[in-house]
């Protein structure tokens, strides 16, 4: 391990040796989270005897698992040795502790059940809605409200304390205020909520089916049963780790609570200023509840260390980071300021994606830059996102500028609804015999198959634990020789030297619908810390909420201001370099600071 420990910094290495059977590691972006509990798995591995089989890590997302393999994989090869522990994704865990459940006969469901997202209920009957909410005509919505309603509150976050796990327990009289976005927001009664709940209940029973919340629902009841699933899940392995714990549910607390047996050690690791789920359920004081928990539970078994030194981005861009999160506590590990981050001043989103595109064609052309390296965040839109359809038409107008597959998103519902398909017609067959039996090779099923049997999926039963991990989020793979266009919560845990953030302002970040400011901050903050070098953040100023770019200009910034409409409509005869001015003393400045970076460039290098 000595490769290893002179690599990580003395706080991570506390991490990895720490004997402690429960171990709490905060650490803000790019402070080395991933890497560190990529090392305190090979140091499990490597120096105290333990076979992969006895790790489980539990990620929070797929993004977040292939953040935790690739990682993994970085780190054995300084080694010269690995391992490769199991990564299941919540969902899919609590996938596995039911087909234990119905295999034992402790589960509610029976063998071939299925997994539905909330609102596809709605395909068994029509019914489930009728009479509910009868003060809005748009069905859809009250289908969509209604079962973001039922998330939410077996979640345990916003609507109730605690995690409901039965219509009984909806307490009488209520009425809940569902935010739906562009729709605003919708009050559902509790008499609604209990009425659709029960008409569920029936439809999970009939058709075998749940939802995702229902894996985690039914699969913490198992765990409370005390039984022969309990046993069976919890004895396949002995070191359980947990990544982006600031983003779990406190039902998802409850879940693992359930399946710790006194013999685990449990490891997490998150950051309170990188919660940016709280709409889906997210409860960043997770964190400090197992502070309490686990301190007071067995103190001298507790351990708690803070890595704050950031080794991803330049200082300047830190510096800016930190102006939205007042305890921010990362500091750089970098002893380089780098470039000033750039203000991007425009008048409109479809101007902000017209700068990106001729900026990034700049990059590469001129200055050698390799599209991989680049990456566009935008702040996601719930149905429709104008900065990503207009940054893809602007790009699309210049040749030869490879955009990742990425960006398009696969039509994961047909794709998915075709798998489970195939999966009812080739029942518990090997899944290399399924694939020289399919006529229909297209749409990527042949991929997805062969990508599940990468992941150790043998016949079509384990591809529907494959497909439980997927099912959310379903995107074609990155190809590291494309620019990447991804929304910031799909962006997370990655990082790019160069990365454009888009759009401040307009309602658009903040978003309009979204009444949580603190949210919206954070999610600037994870977007900013996504840079490794270089960062444009590109918006408009005065806005009715706070404004972002504003903010951002109380930093150490490159102020540009990207003009305008006027130049567009008496565009004949002007070119489209024309179109760039660049406040001049701006423009001053930023070779000023390049001049100066490269002195002390040359500087540092002298020591
Ligand atoms: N001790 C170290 N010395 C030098 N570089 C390091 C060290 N630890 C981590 N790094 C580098 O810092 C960057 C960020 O590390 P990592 O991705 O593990 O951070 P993270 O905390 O998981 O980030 P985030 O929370 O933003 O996802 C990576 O490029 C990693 O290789």
């Amino acid at each position: 391990m000595g490769d290893l420990f002179s690599y990580l910094n003395e706080e991570q290495a506390q991490a990895v040796i720490s004997n402690k059977k429960y171990l709490q590691i905060t650490a803000g972006p790019g402070t080395g989270k991933t890497t560190t509990i990529a090392a305190k798995m090979l140091f499990l591995l490597s120096d105290k005897g333990v076979s992969t089989d006895d790790i489980l890590a539990i990620s929070f997302s797929r993004a977040a698992k292939y953040q935790l393999i690739k990682k993994i994989d970085d780190l054995s090869d300084i080694l010269g040795y690995g391992g490769k522990p199991p990564i299941l994704t919540f969902h899919s865990l609590a996938y596995r502790t039911i087909k234990f459940g119905i295999h034992y006969e402790e589960s509610r469901y029976r063998s071939g059940f299925n997994i539905i997202h909330t609102e596809e209920f709605l395909n068994f009957s029509q019914d489930l809605i009728k009479g509910l909410c009868p003060q809005y005509t748009d069905r859809d919505l009250v289908n969509s409200a209604l079962s973001n309603a039922y998330n939410l509150i077996r979640q345990g976050n916003k609507l109730e304390e605690q995690p409901l796990n039965d219509w009984k327990c909806i307490p009488k009289d209520r009425t809940y205020h569902i935010n739906m976005f562009q729709h605003g927001r919708i009050l559902i009664t509790s008499n609604d909520l209990v009425a659709f709940w029960k008409r569920i209940s029936v439809i999970e029973k009939i058709k075998n089916v749940t939802d995702y919340q229902g894996l985690i629902t039914e699969a913490t009841r198992l765990l409370k049963l005390k039984s022969h699933t309990l046993h069976k899940i919890t004895s396949t392995f002995q070191h359980l780790f947990v990544d982006e714990y600031q983003d779990t549910s406190l039902a998802q607390e409850a879940f693992l609570y359930s399946l710790l047996q006194p013999h685990h050690s449990l490891t997490v690791v998150g950051d309170k200023n990188q919660t940016i789920y709280t709409f889906n359920g997210s409860n960043s004081k997770n964190m400090d509840r197992f502070i309490n928990h686990f301190s007071a539970y067995d103190p001298n078994n507790f351990d708690f260390v803070n890595l704050v030194k950031n080794y991803r981005s330049t200082k300047n861009i830190i510096q800016l980071a930190n102006h939205f999160i007042e305890d921010s506590s990362i500091k750089p590990g970098n002893p380089l300021n780098g470039l000033a981050p750039h203000v991007v001043e425009t008048h409109s989103i479809e101007l902000a994606a017209k700068f990106i595109a001729k900026k990034v064609k700049d990059l590469i052309e001129n200055e050698g830059v390799s599209p991989g390296d680049i990456c566009i965040l935008y702040r996601k839109n719930s149905e429709y996102s104008p900065q990503k359809t207009c940054v893809l038409e602007q790009l699309s107008l210049h040749e030869n500028l490879p955009v990742s597959s990425l960006s398009k998103k696969i039509n994961s519902e047909s794709l998915l609804s075709r798998i489970l398909k195939i999966k009812d017609i080739y029942e518990d067959e090997p899944l290399d015999e399924v694939i020289s039996l399919l006529n229909d090779k297209d749409d990527g099923i042949v991929d997805f198959i062969k990508e599940a049997m990468e992941q150790g999926a043998y016949d079509t039963d384990d591809l529907t634990d494959y497909i439980v991990e997927v099912q959310e989020n379903y995107q074609v793979e990155e190809e590291d020789s494309s620019i990447t266009i991804k929304t910031v919560h799909d962006a997370k845990g990655l990082e790019f030297p160069i990365v454009f953030v888009l759009y401040l302002g307009d309602r658009e970040f903040p978003h309009s619908s979204q009444p949580d400011i603190e949210e919206e901050k954070r999610l600037l903050y994870v977007a900013l810390t996504r840079a490794k070098d270089q960062l444009y953040v590109i918006g408009k100023r005065g806005y009715e909420f706070e404004s972002f770019l504003d903010k951002c200009l109380h930093s150490n910034v490159i102020h540009e201001r990207f003009h305008s409409e006027v130049n567009e409509e008496h565009s004949s005869g002007v070119s489209e370099d024309d179109k760039l001015l660049i406040d001049q003393t701006t423009k001053e400045l930023e070779i000023l600071e390049k001049e100066k970076q490269e002195e002390l460039e040359k500087l540092m290098e002298l020591f």
